[in-house]
């Protein structure tokens, strides 16, 4: 895998080019959120990050004020509706406003659509869409709408037809799709942005954490470009996204895949037996 070198923060940005913004990013403390949380403080923006484990929070913010930046951390989780006010009560206490949200907090495990629970099925939405909705609102009402100016951010999948194993995940990402686009038809009034941002596969610590060598390799052979994504892929284009150069993209995904998906799943459909797809040969044919 050729994902070893780190793109420094801030890529092509002016360093100044978030000079005044506050942003908040979910689940800032690892990943793409940290590699966010770093690009946006390498432009200049004021940092709130949030997740349930404090130590990878402290790690960032060290890495964020060794920049120079200011960063507050809060250990929170976020489908408990009174930790997001919570966290909104923190940022604004800290920075008196908030520019940018990136609702990156997320997660799911893998598994065959038909032995996903109930209870398994509503933590993945819970977390992708009700805790991403309730930041939102919160945000947008207590900091965008009476600024009258916001950037919200949400984080989907590619490929975006459909991946096996990921019925809750994929769906929930998809309804984040749409919010974004939404969203855009309703807020753009109050001049608050919303874009949706699609990642492939993208090599970091989570996904190190929760799939086996042999899932990456396979995702590595479906991206044209040849090899996974690394965070600051992802990171530097919500950074451009922020600035004043994304000002006029509004209401929809941008995919940030190496190409993933133009190729689609990127391997052989599964498996199905002949006389279920061949209407001539089902063995119930005549009777139904
Ligand atoms: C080729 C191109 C392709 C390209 C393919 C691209 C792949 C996409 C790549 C994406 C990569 C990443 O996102 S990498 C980032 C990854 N990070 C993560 O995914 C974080 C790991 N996941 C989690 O934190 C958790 O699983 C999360 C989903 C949020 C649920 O958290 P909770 O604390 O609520 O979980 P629990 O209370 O333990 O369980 C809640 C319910 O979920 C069920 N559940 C939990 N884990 C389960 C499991 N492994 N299998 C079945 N069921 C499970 C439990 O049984 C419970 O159901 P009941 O018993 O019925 O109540
Ligand atoms: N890596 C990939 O290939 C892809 C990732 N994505 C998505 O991008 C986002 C970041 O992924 P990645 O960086 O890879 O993975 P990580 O697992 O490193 O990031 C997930 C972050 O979310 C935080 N988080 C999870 N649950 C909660 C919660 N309930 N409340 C607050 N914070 C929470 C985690 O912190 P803590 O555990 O301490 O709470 C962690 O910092 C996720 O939404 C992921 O699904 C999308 C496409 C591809």
């Amino acid at each position: 895998m050729r994902t070893d070198q780190p793109l420094p923060p801030v890529g092509g940005l002016r360093p100044d080019v978030h000079t005044g913004k506050v942003a908040l990013v979910t689940g800032g403390g690892t990943g793409i959120g940290r590699a966010t949380a770093l690009d946006l403080a390498a432009g200049g923006a004021s940092v709130v990050i949030c997740g349930r484990r404090p130590e990878p929070l402290a790690e960032a913010a060290k890495e964020i004020e060794a920049l120079g930046g200011s960063c507050v951390t809060l250990s929170a989780d976020i489908r408990e509706e009174s930790h997001v006010t919570t966290v909104v009560d923190r940022a604004l206490d800290a920075f008196g406003r908030i520019d940018v949200l990136v609702n990156n907090a997320g997660g799911q495990f893998s598994a065959p659509a038909e032995e996903i629970s109930p209870g398994g099925w509503r933590a993945v939405h819970r977390l992708a869409v009700e805790a991403t909705w309730a930041m939102t609102r919160e945000v947008a009402r207590r900091a965008m709408i009476p600024r009258r100016s916001g950037a919200v951010f949400f984080i989907a999948f590619s490929p975006r037809r459909g991946i096996p194993g990921f019925a809750h995940a994929a769906s929930a990402r998809a309804a984040v799709e749409n919010l974004a686009a939404g969203l855009s038809l309703e807020w753009s009034r109050y001049g608050i942005r919303t874009v949706c941002v699609a990642p492939g596969t993208i090599a970091t610590g989570g996904l190190d954490d929760h799939y086996t060598p042999e899932d990456r390799e396979r995702w590595e052979r479906s991206v044209p470009l040849g090899r996974l994504g690394r965070p600051e892929d992802v990171s530097g284009l919500i950074s451009f996204l922020a600035s004043p150069q994304g000002s006029y993209i509004t209401g929809t995904t941008v995919v940030v895949d190496g190409g993933a998906d133009a190729w689609g799943a990127g391997h052989p459909v599964p498996d199905v037996p002949h006389h279920l797809t061949t209407p001539d040969s089902s063995p119930n044919k005549d009777n139904p």
